[in-house]
């Protein structure tokens, strides 16, 4: 029982249970990851029902910075096909694996790759990114904007590149519903977010954790705990647990359990910075302790690259900052989190 509760309980024994009960809630209010249906909105966004999700929405954004989403339109056989894809590649050889390597940012991410928190060791998890597509983009390229890299032959396109490209319109048309929701929950128009929006940089990351050795040590983490960096993330995870959110009041690792048919959508840095801290980009991890092989595959809203992030709303009297662009952030956590600081 956290001291300051106990302190209250023993100098407050005359109070009632009716006290009891609100301070209870009030403590359970401070941390939420609601699974909330967006199926109203998604039919009448001006709805009372809709209005209802937005809600649910901001309170997880508010608490705990995570919340998830059913009803949302993205099709499950779309969703298990990118899965598959996921499977098919990641059993390849290393050796052809390695064939479709691109640096951070594109294509494979080799096993220990990537040190998301510092002092721990290389991780566990292996990676293809896959970014918008946009043919019309002709080199040189700026960081994020070089073209995709595909597995091709070894795998056929019907199986990777074809559904991989469909998923990122699906869920990259989802992130921009889900930024209309927020704006709402904000009391803002939804086309302040509109330059953001604008071209992003927005990437699809197959995630591949093999199963944790049981051998316990202390600094092997599948990703270790960190913040995301862009607005918002939306991630499919398939029936392995592993993903773990921190509540910073408690100091407890909370379980995010797997639902396949769920999305869990985060908080990124970006988001919190507009919001003046307001929605929390709240700290995570994967430790892959189901003793099987885990598959994931978030998917990053990270912004068009000129745009500048600050402060909307909650004023702190910072307003006059100049703000980063959202290239600047991205390189900067790239190379802090890459063991071998390429640039993307
Ligand atoms: O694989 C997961 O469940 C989470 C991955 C993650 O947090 C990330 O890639 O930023
Ligand atoms: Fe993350």
């Amino acid at each position: 029982m956290p001291v300051d509760l106990v302190d209250w309980l023993l100098t407050g024994l005359q109070r009632s249970s009716k006290d009891l009960k609100e301070m209870a809630a009030s403590k359970e209010a401070s941390f939420i990851i609601p699974t909330v249906d967006i199926s109203a909105y998604l039919q009448d966004p001006s709805s009372d029902a809709a209005a209802q999700v937005v809600k649910q929405i901001e309170t997880g954004c508010r608490t705990s910075g995570f919340f998830q989403i059913t009803h949302h339109g993205i099709p499950t056989q779309l969703r298990d096909t990118v899965l598959n894809a996921s499977k098919t590649f990641f059993t390849l050889p290393n050796e052809e694996k390695e064939k479709y390597y691109g640096g951070p940012g594109r294509g494979y991410e080799k096993i220990g790759e990537q040190v998301l928190e510092p002092g721990t060791k290389p991780e566990l998890k292996e990676g293809y990114f896959i970014a918008r597509n946009d043919p019309t983009r002709l080199p040189p390229y700026r960081a994020f904007e070089a073209p995709n890299i595909w597995p091709t032959p070894s795998i056929p396109d019907s199986t990777f590149k074809e559904p991989l490209l469909a998923y990122h319109d699906a869920v990259s048309s989802l992130a921009r519903t889900l930024m209309d929701m927020l704006a709402h929950g904000l009391n803002l128009s939804p086309s302040i977010f509109s330059a953001f929006c604008h071209e992003p940089v927005a990437s699809v990351r197959l995630l591949h954790y093999p199963p944790h050795p049981t051998s316990k040590d202390p600094n092997l983490r599948g990703a270790g705990a960190h913040t995301d960096f862009g607005a918002i993330t939306l991630l499919l995870q398939d029936e392995s647990s592993g993903l773990q959110v921190l509540n910073k009041e408690s100091g407890e690792w909370i379980d995010v359990p797997p639902n396949k048919d769920a999305y869990v959508v985060n908080v990124g840095d970006m988001l919190e910075r507009w919001t003046n801290g307001g929605y929390k980009s709240t700290v995570h991890r994967v430790i892959n302790t189901s003793g099987t092989d885990r598959y994931s595959v978030p998917f990053f809203y990270d912004g068009n690259l000129d745009f500048v992030i600050k402060p909307l709303v909650d004023g702190d009297g910072r307003e006059e900052e100049e703000g980063f662009t959202v290239e600047q952030h991205m390189l900067e956590r790239y190379k802090a989190s890459y063991v071998d600081n390429v640039k993307p």
